[in-house]
């Protein structure tokens, strides 16, 4: 994920007393109906990217219990004895559960989380915890079926942009899914801690999975914290830094952050997708001419991952902010 430092409002507590304005619920189901309604679902989805950068899907095809599984394998994980879950960590490949309790900007945080890549899951399948035993199963399946809602809204995100949506559609295909499998305490009255600090996803568009509320993202017209409601049986979608360079800046990153929820602790698990882990972004070249002249550099999924090793300490600048091309933004 990418620290951002500057664009995010003030305004630090939960956004409990904030009106939340209507989300676009976009019904996928109609994308595979007759070619009017595939038409009218690409300019909803269109119009969600370039208005807001957010929106939830329903009607997406993975069942309740598909992704009630997956909730159940993660908290089953995240009550594990420490040990057992520490151990899961033996080797480079594995990433072990981190917990985050530091502060930034005087506001402390609070969150255990794990991160393991899951497509193509035959390679990645066996570097996952073992422990809780439906693991695997649970998470997999999630996965896989997450995937395909990804492909899908891929190939109507470019639809939407006008672009080549085959050409993109193959390095989408074989392309990098990461899960980022995240677990917040029940926060107690009065406390300010909140979960996650505000970041925009690297990646292209990332999809997520909640137990309960707890998102939030910057409403850009108004500059403010925008509650996102859980809304029975939907997903919720988000716009990724590479997204924002691939369409040249017509589609937006969108900021976020977690905060805790008061009534029960809180798991989340946010799909991230993009192209191969060393496979170059760049803004399409139909979406780029003299009165819209490239407005970021190139740059692929592991140059993010350097940059976040190079700035552990400088949280100054973001990843999109060190792509964009001078003059021009
Ligand atoms: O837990 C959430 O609601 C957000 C998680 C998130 O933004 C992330 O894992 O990148
Ligand atoms: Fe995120």
């Amino acid at each position: 994920m990418s620290d951002t430092s500057s664009n995010v409002p003030q305004q630090q507590l939960p956004s409990e007393e904030l009106q939340s304005q209507p989300m676009p619920v976009i019904n996928l189901g109609h994308l595979s109906l007759d070619p009017t309604s595939r038409c009218r679902v690409v300019d909803d989805i269109a119009r969600a990217c370039r208005d807001l950068g957010y929106f939830q899907v329903i009607n997406h095809g993975i069942s309740q219990s598909v992704m009630d599984d997956a909730i159940e394998a993660a908290t089953d994980f995240f009550n594990l004895p420490s040990e057992t879950k520490e151990e899961y960590a033996s080797d480079d490949l594995q990433q072990p559960v981190r917990y985050d309790t530091s502060s930034k900007d005087g506001i402390s945080m609070s969150r255990a989380f794990l991160k393991h890549y899951a497509h193509p899951l035959c390679d990645w399948l066996q570097y996952w915890p073992q422990q809780p035993p439906i693991y695997r199963e649970y998470m997999a399946k999630y996965a896989v079926e997450v995937r395909g809602v990804a492909l899908k809204l891929m190939e109507a995100i470019l639809e939407g942009l006008g672009l080549d949506t085959e050409y993109m559609h193959v390095k989408f295909d074989e392309g990098l899914q990461l899960l980022s499998v995240n677990c917040y305490p029940k926060v107690s009255e009065g406390d300010t801690t909140i979960g996650l600090a505000a970041h925009s996803d690297y990646g292209l568009l990332t999809i997520l999975l909640t137990s309960c509320r707890g998102l939030e993202v910057v409403d850009r017209s108004s500059n403010s914290w925008k509650v996102v409601q859980k809304l029975p049986h939907a997903l919720h979608v988000h716009i990724g830094d590479h997204m924002e360079v691939l369409s040249n800046g017509r589609i937006k990153t969108v900021v976020h952050r977690a905060v805790l929820n008061p009534r029960e602790e809180r798991i989340s698990i946010a799909s991230i997708h993009g192209f191969a882990l060393h496979e170059k972004v760049s803004s399409a070249k139909e979406l780029v001419d003299e009165k819209n002249p490239p407005k970021y550099k190139e740059s692929s999924f592991n140059d993010f991952l350097e940059h976040l090793t190079a700035n552990l300490d400088n949280r100054q600048r973001n990843f999109l902010e060190t792509l964009e091309c001078k003059g021009h933004i």
